[in-house]
């Protein structure tokens, strides 16, 4: 049997296994097997821990693996990124780790009030970098769906694309958010925000994520929506982002260009399963 971690940060739920010692030979098929809300132990995301030798010495420090649930990987789960961190401290009394995926080191620390930081480090603000099919202003992209149009996208080591709207709540996500994370547009698919901009401080944001459609937070996502809205003169440099399932602190740090996201996780149970029991 294989032991798991269910976590979550704010509703955006996560199996976590440890292959840092032996190898589990997680396929996609598995993942998304794993992954199946009805067949499965069910989550937003599969995490995968690997060994990882880079870091701060002394800190704690592991590889993590992202899979969505149609089986595809990506290259940046913020609010997973802040679940494996809690592991993390816990594992050597720490409050600090680094964690790696293969977007880059991200490092993080627990506050006083015990969220979580993570440095997503800085946004990929080129075309080439989200990446978008052809060369285009990441700033206006030309994609129009339904009531959404003129986007902005850049990469958090996964591509976002941020639509800025009058009102969230009325909007018909599950019907443009498949066609818009499909649009030829974006080569390796994209994950599709929505943006209510309450204030300079303050926005409001659902996400139809990648490989995994509606969600209750994204992390990766806030981090692509605040940096956008800034780009586009709609926030600060530092703002919350209420979520469906909660709020995140997100701040794009002038001294270095990197963006900070702050907020809480939660263990919801542990278990083991059978690898063998799922496609291989
Ligand atoms: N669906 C995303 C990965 C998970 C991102 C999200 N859960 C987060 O907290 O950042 C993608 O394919 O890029």
């Amino acid at each position: 049997m294989t032991p798991f971690v269910k976590m979550h940060g704010l509703g955006n739920d996560f199996v976590i296994m440890d292959g840092r010692r032996s190898p589990l030979g997680i396929t996609p098929a598995r993942a998304a097997a794993i992954a199946d809300r009805r067949h499965g132990v069910g989550c937003d995301q599969l995490i995968v821990l690997e060994p990882a030798a880079d870091g701060t010495p002394g800190e704690p420090g592991a590889f993590m693996r992202i899979l969505n649930p149609d089986g595809s990987e990506a290259g940046a789960c913020g609010n997973a990124t802040r679940c494996v961190a809690h592991l993390l401290f816990g594992e050597a009394g720490a409050d600090r780790a680094t964690i790696r995926t293969v977007s880059g080191l991200l490092p993080a620390t627990r506050g006083a009030d015990g969220r979580i930081t993570v440095d997503m480090g800085p946004p990929r603000l080129d075309w080439q970098s989200v990446p978008l099919a052809f060369p285009a202003d990441t700033l206006h992209l030309p994609l129009s769906r339904g009531p959404v149009a003129d986007p902005a996208a850049c990469s958090m080591g996964n591509p976002h694309a941020t639509f800025f709207v009058p009102a969230l709540d009325a909007l018909p996500l599950a019907a443009i958010g498949p066609s818009l994370e499909h649009d030829p547009i974006f080569p390796e698919r994209a994950n599709i925000g929505f943006v209510q901009a309450i204030a300079p401080d303050h926005l409001r944001l659902a996400v139809w994520e990648r490989g995994a459609g509606l969600t209750l937070a994204c992390g990766s996502g806030a981090c692509a929506a605040l940096v956008n809205a800034h780009r586009r003169g709609l926030a600060a440099r530092r703002a919350t982002v209420a979520l469906p399932g909660g709020e995140l602190v997100i701040e794009w740090r002038e001294t270095d260009g990197h963006v900070l996201m702050t907020g809480p996780v939660a263990t919801a149970f542990t278990g083991a399963l059978d690898l063998d029991g799922y496609p291989a």
